[in-house]
């Protein structure tokens, strides 16, 4: 419960939500003692289920009758590699896997990142049978100073117990279907700062454009189609994060961030810390003319002047009454759409993908012709960080097409680019598709002279 007096009732409701000293201190496990006179149950036999063994990067597991996918083999590694890299400079690690499925995270975040401890949370009690077989593989699982605990809660109240016991954690991981956007404020309520937010949407109408209404209630983010959705839908999602974190005091910055087809999957690593973000110009709007191909940004202080120079209905909005009137104005340049409020800024973190990767090396995960589809993505990544690059990317089909010229090899189009004093790389969403600040209108005329 918490206890309020008079002081810092007048400072704050949630006093030790704003001490940077509670944050920052070691761990309080008391999270424990509060489960488990909750609802620590002791394993129960889970109704009969084939066992179905898997293996991840020589971790083995059952996924029993659980929700499980193989092709999310990638989030899980990018997430291990991140835990343990927090592990080696910080000296310890406490995970929360609030949505854990058949344990396979907390495994792989006990056995590769050497965590300290995992609460491995997932509101389906049917899977606890697994859950528990899997994790008792880990010596210290039972008894006093043990590394884990499994419980069956929602996401959210396990979390927010986090946060009333004072009981904070290094590592958040929330794999959850749909949008995560209900789980954030629980999660920034039970993180550590300078921790890391795992955070997964698998929202792929939203990011699409074609619910811009459910963007806007989960993210606050009016989405719109826009060639290049699935990075808006990474943009979207890390715009929703940097918003509820403002709201509660906090910043976040992107580590990396990841799109999967298959699913489709967004995943973001964010790093959590104090205060609201002061520098606020990757916070904005994302325009496309539908006529010219071209994409442009726009900071909330520009909004009055989103226009696209090739539009006879160039249009300055003087409008500033709400972002719904400004938006819905602007859905009626027909060819110019509107997206955002977005994160606008780099996608990752180059120095930070830079040790992930040698991590990776150090590992044996990538190099000598092992795991190169890791190591091509981490690479994919770099690149990608670089900051003169604008948001989404140029596929090389539109180009072509706008052209009226066979599409051209995309590396011959990036070299060119490179050579004209263009930032270009390749994205890690698309292969067929670059990352610049070279306007379509130059690709084009880019292409054009390529095909001579
Ligand atoms: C995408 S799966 C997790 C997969 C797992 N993390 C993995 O990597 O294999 C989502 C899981 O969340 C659980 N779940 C759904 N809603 C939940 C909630 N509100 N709180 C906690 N768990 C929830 C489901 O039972 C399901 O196992």
């Amino acid at each position: 419960m918490l206890t309020l007096t008079p002081e810092t009732k007048t400072l704050s409701p949630f006093p030790f939500l704003y001490n940077p000293m509670i944050r920052t201190q070691n761990p309080n496990p008391k999270i424990l003692i509060s489960l488990q006179k909750k609802n620590f149950s002791p394993p129960r036999t889970t109704p009969h289920c084939k066992s179905h063994y898997q293996n991840e990067r020589g971790v083995e597991f059952d996924t029993g009758g659980t929700f499980f996918r193989h092709e999310s083999a990638t989030g899980r590694d990018l997430g291990v590699l991140a835990a343990a890299l927090y592990k080696q400079k910080k000296g310890q690690l406490r995970v929360i896997d609030a949505m854990c499925g058949c344990g396979v995270r907390s495994l792989r975040y006990l056995v590769e990142a050497n965590a300290d401890f995992v609460l491995a949370n997932d509101a389906n009690e049917e899977y606890r049978g697994v859950i528990v077989k899997n994790l008792a593989k880990i010596d210290k699982g039972f008894g006093d100073g043990r590394r884990w605990i499994v419980s069956h809660f929602d996401a959210n109240s396990v979390m927010t117990e986090c946060y009333l016991q004072k009981d904070f954690f290094d590592f958040v991981d929330v794999d959850s279907f749909g949008s995560n956007s209900s789980f954030l404020r629980s999660a920034f309520g039970a993180i550590k700062m300078d921790g890391l937010l795992y955070i997964t949407s698998t929202d792929g109408f939203s990011s699409g454009g074609h619910r811009p209404y459910q963007s806007l209630a989960a993210y606050g983010a009016y989405v719109r189609p826009m060639p290049y959705s699935n990075e808006v839908g990474l943009r979207m999602l890390i715009g929703g994060a940097v918003r509820e974190a403002s709201v509660l005091g906090f910043h976040v910055t992107p580590l990396f961030s990841y799109y999967s087809y298959h699913g489709p999957v967004f995943r973001v690593m964010l790093r959590v810390n104090w205060g609201k973000l002061t520098d606020n110009r990757h916070y904005g709007f994302i325009t496309y003319c539908h006529q010219c191909g071209n994409s442009q940004t726009f900071s909330w202080d520009e909004l009055s002047l989103i226009s696209c120079p090739c539009s006879n209905a160039k249009k300055f909005m003087h409008d500033r009454k709400s972002l719904l009137n400004i938006v819905a104005n602007f859905q009626g340049l027909r060819s110019v759409v509107v997206s955002g409020p977005l994160w606008t800024g780099p996608l990752h973190n180059a120095t930070y993908i830079t040790e992930v990767l040698h991590l990776a090396e150090l590992w044996g995960w990538v190099g000598n012709g092992i795991g190169t589809d890791l190591e091509k993505l981490l690479r994919l990544m770099i690149d990608e960080s670089d900051p003169k690059l604008l948001c989404g990317y140029i596929k090389l089909d539109e180009v072509a097409s706008r052209a009226k010229v066979n599409s051209p090899p995309l590396r011959t189009m990036m070299n060119t680019m490179h050579k004209e004093g263009y930032a270009a790389s390749r994205s890690h969403i698309v292969s067929n598709a670059i990352k610049t600040n070279c306007t379509m209108t130059e690709c084009i005329r880019i292409a054009k002279d390529l095909q001579r």
